[in-house]
């Protein structure tokens, strides 16, 4: 007797009234064929959700002050756990070291234009601070380190704030002006100044024994004394002195340099671009704030001595190059110049650029590059200044042959070798390609952060979703300061953001992992005497 339903799809189902015995049994086993199928389709569900469910997602925040290596742990990760990626991509990593290059040949420039600070052609404002240096009292008391007023204004974090609150109900906030946690004051004669590099000067008086008038590269003998070629061997004439030919023949990396600008900063980042010298030429009222042009004729105000070229993370910078690399596919030669204006346009925009015009005019610039930072004379200014440029950051001047060719491409220790100040914060998303053990199926989101004072406002509202902070804390800095703020030592500055991150409640629970890097340049410094 037929079923009776209201359910319209029964009445499809239903097998027909006069179905034969063989049709009945081929009906009976396509439906359990789909039966399986159907399971199937089931199981396979329920173990994506059951491995969804598993998958565990960490999220790591990179934390410490600027040029602790946050940027480069990143980096390691993504050569470690996505090779393929950080291998294409190592390209693009080209500009930056280009203008790491040029920046560490404009340094050396300055240092050696310069006079030398206690020869009796020092500068206005040495001459200045040494004068106040043996005139000025010695507090009876404290002894305690001079510090600009606003240091009281300024936490650990970077709020400019009086309040012990920075805003977002952390207790974060320190004072430098409290002598307890400022470094314990030191007797007059061991005061440190810091040099333009955020180095300690330890030179504390004018009667320096170095008292060579011709102090600068425009002497007419080198620095070993002997007589004063070209360092590229050619000869010069009397009336220009081996500084002028050099820097008229290392000219073009001004050009490179505006070039590399336009292709790593937006154009609204025009702040980020303020070429700076480390060495600055005082002003004649002896102020630290002084007007340059940027190379295209245009003046500046700057009023920082080190401000670098700054990228906000994530991809769009290296978008921009890849456009770059597109464009220059071609191989046309095209004419430079025509990106003449207040800023160059990016090559990435015009396609105007040549190939790779920095590695181009890098690469025939070489020989100067090499004579120059070779030079003995050289080298015996830049200790004297306390330079030292192999231990900074984006030192790329000891392998100029291979980094200038015109083949060049970055090596993975080149890339993490690479500086480039971040400013900003984003989060990386880590698809590993490659095993990370038991591991593997955690899935890692890596926030990265800009570290100087500035940027620091900006971590607090990442502290709620995250399992693990990786605090980076570079040892060397033991005698350097903050480029941002010259009265304060970098060791001293980590050591202050530790505790300040250890007690944050936000961060109660969350996994602190601890980095001390930088411990090569440690190890080199300690061996090169300094203390
Ligand atoms: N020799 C040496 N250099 C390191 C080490 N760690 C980082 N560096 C270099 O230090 C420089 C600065 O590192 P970054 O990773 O850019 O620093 P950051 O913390 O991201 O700095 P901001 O972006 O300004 O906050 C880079 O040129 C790195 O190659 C280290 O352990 N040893
Ligand atoms: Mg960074």
């Amino acid at each position: 007797m037929p079923v009776s339903s209201d359910d319209p799809l029964d009445e499809v189902l239903r097998p027909p009234p006069d179905e034969t015995p063989e049709q009945r049994q081929i009906r009976l086993e396509s439906e359990a064929e789909a039966r399986r199928v159907s399971q199937a389709i089931d199981a396979s569900l329920k173990a994506e959700r059951q491995a969804r469910k598993k998958k565990r997602i960490v999220r790591l925040l990179l934390l410490g002050q600027s040029e602790s290596g946050k940027s480069t742990t990143l980096r390691q990760f993504q050569r470690l756990y996505t090779p393929t990626a950080f291998r294409e991509e190592r390209i693009l990593w080209r500009a930056v070291i280009q203008l790491n290059i040029v920046r560490s040949i404009r340094t050396i420039l300055e240092a050696i234009s310069q006079p030398l600070p206690n020869s009796p052609y020092s500068s206005p404002r040495s001459r200045a601070r040494s004068i106040s240096r043996s005139r000025q009292p010695v507090p009876s008391s404290t002894n305690s380190p001079p510090m600009p007023s606003h240091r009281h204004a300024v936490d650990v974090m970077g709020n400019a704030s009086n309040n012990r609150s920075n805003g977002t109900g952390i207790d974060m906030q320190f004072s430098y002006g409290s002598p307890s946690h400022y470094p314990p004051p030191l007797p007059t004669h061991q005061r440190q100044n810091y040099d333009e590099e955020g180095y300690p000067d330890y030179d504390n008086d004018s009667d320096g024994e170095y008292n060579n008038a011709d102090d600068s590269y425009h002497g007419q003998h080198n620095f070993d004394g002997s007589p004063k070629s070209h360092p590229s061997g050619s000869s010069t004439t009397l009336a220009q002195s081996p500084l002028e030919v050099l820097k008229a023949r290392l000219l073009p990396l001004r050009h490179v340099e505006a070039l590399l600008i336009a292709k790593l900063v937006p154009p609204n980042e025009e702040e980020a671009t303020h070429l700076d010298y480390p060495i600055h030429a005082p002003s004649p009222t002896g102020s630290h704030f002084s007007h340059h042009t940027n190379g295209h004729g245009r003046q500046r105000s700057r009023s920082y001595h080190n401000q670098e070229i700054f990228i906000r993370p994530g991809a769009g910078w290296k978008g921009g190059l890849s456009r770059a690399r597109v464009n220059f596919a071609g191989y046309s030669y095209g004419d430079s110049s025509s990106s003449a204006g207040p800023r160059p346009t990016s090559a990435g925009n015009t396609g105007l650029e040549t190939p790779d015009e920095p590695q181009e005019v890098l690469n025939s610039c070489r020989k100067d590059m090499v004579a120059l930072w070779n030079d003995r004379g050289v080298r015996e200014i830049l200790r004297r200044r306390k330079i030292r440029l192999e231990e900074g950051s984006g030192f790329f001047l000891d392998d100029l042959e291979r980094v200038t060719s015109l083949k060049y491409l970055p090596t993975d220790d080149d890339v993490l070798k690479a500086r480039l100040k971040t400013v900003g914060v984003s989060e990386y998303k880590f698809e590993m390609e490659v095993s990370a053990g038991r591991d593997s199926g955690t899935e890692w989101r890596i926030v990265d952060v800009g570290g100087s004072r500035s940027q620091r406002p900006t971590w607090a509202p990442f502290f709620d979703d995250v399992d693990a902070i990786i605090f980076l804390a570079p040892i060397s800095g033991f005698d350097q300061v903050l480029a941002e703020d010259r009265t304060v030592n970098r060791l001293e500055d980590s050591v202050l953001l530790w505790k300040a991150v250890c007690s944050s409640k936000l961060l109660a629970n969350v996994d602190l992992v601890l980095f001390l890097n930088k411990c090569d340049i440690l190890e080199k410094k300690l061996k090169s005497g300094i203390r």
